[in-house]
């Protein structure tokens, strides 16, 4: 039966070591019991039936890989509420420069070292060594902080892409948030006292049907860390493609797998990286989430989806993820 997964469609890249590779973790099909399950208030979400470990891989979002413009279109079309926006060049290439900087640099000659030397081999570890491993491990893994360069997720600047506005559209939508921030705070308190079930799409009220001015929203599936201001110390990939090259778009509207029904929470048990296996290329990361802690069984699993709230003009949906550091709106 087709899961969904990636690997069962694509090609992997010819990579000669063995399947039980522990560099191979996204690449791996479902290895949880997770459960989908109808939510009080957010549609349907995603539960695990056994306790996960932290960093644990968890699935893949998979979807149809849709350009910017055709996604516009469809989003518009069909709904948005499965787009996920690939990331993209900058912000990879600024991960990947940030990466291990925070290494000493006498580790790092260490382990050059011991790559040319071949001694590296893991049987001829020690004992000893194999206890200092194990403790220095544990004591890593709990300053364990996803996303690379030492940044925790809160540091994170988020970025949602938006068409170019023109002046009159722009003061309209800024005067229109003015006020719906105002009846948005009414009527949210009003709504927590509500518990009664009630239907996401419900809350997503449409306030303006000018569609020339609406984009999709879309989550954005990688921290941007102000990417848009980011001066590669290196020739960019950027120079192959022009700097208009439009960003790509999962779309998990129509096909995807379990990775769809991920609901967004302001506190997050679960983070998603880039990881990149059938291409280098910049535009194509697989988005593979992870455990951000370590997550209990029956616990519904969740991620942050960095919308910019006010960032779709004409579109607020209220946030009911229940964290006491609730932002109170998705958009
Ligand atoms: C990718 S889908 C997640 C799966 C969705 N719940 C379903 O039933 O298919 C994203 C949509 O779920 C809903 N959603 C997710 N997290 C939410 C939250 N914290 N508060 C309100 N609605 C949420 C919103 O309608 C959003 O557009």
């Amino acid at each position: 039966m087709d899961d969904g997964h990636p690997s069962t469609k694509r090609p992997q890249l010819a990579c000669k070591c063995k399947n039980t590779c522990l560099n191979r973790v996204a690449q791996h099909p479902l290895q949880l019991k997770l459960q989908v399950f109808k939510t009080l208030n957010r549609g349907w979400g995603i539960r695990a039936l056994n306790d996960v470990p932290k960093g644990s891989f968890l699935c893949v979002y998979a979807g149809n890989l849709l350009t910017d413009a055709t996604a516009n279109l469809d989003g518009l079309n069909e709904g948005d509420e499965y787009l996920a926006e690939l990331d993209y060049i900058e912000v990879v290439e600024q991960m990947k420069e940030g990466y291990e900087e925070d290494i000493p640099e006498a580790d790092k000659k260490l382990d050059r070292k011991e790559g040319k030397d071949g001694d590296s081999d893991e049987n001829e570890t020690s004992s000893s060594d194999e206890e200092d491993n194990a403790s220095k491990t544990d004591k890593e893994d709990d300053d364990f902080r996803p996303g690379h360069i030492g940044l925790g997720l809160t540091e994170f600047n988020k970025r949602l892409r938006k068409r170019e506005r023109n002046k009159k559209d722009k003061e309209k939508s800024e005067t229109d948030e003015k006020e719906k921030e105002k009846d948005s705070k009414d009527t949210k308190d009003s709504k927590d006292k509500d518990t009664k079930e009630s239907n996401a799409d419900e809350d997503c009220i449409t306030i303006s049907d000018d569609e020339e001015v609406r984009e999709p929203s879309r989550f954005n599936v990688q921290a941007g860390m102000g990417a848009s201001e980011f001066i590669s110390k290196y020739k960019s990939v950027r120079t192959l493609f022009g700097k208009d090259e439009a960003c790509y778009i999962m779309d998990a509207k129509v096909q995807g797998n379990i990775g769809r029904y991920l609901n967004h929470s302001c506190c997050p048990n679960v983070f998603v990286q880039n990881v990149f296996v059938d291409t280098h290329d910049p535009r194509f990361p697989w988005v593979a989430f992870f455990a951000l802690s370590h997550i209990k069984a029956g616990t519904e699993l969740t991620w942050n989806y960095n919308y910019d709230v006010g960032s779709v003009p004409g579109k607020v949906l209220y946030c009911h993820c229940g964290a006491p550091n609730c932002r109170g709106r998705l958009l």
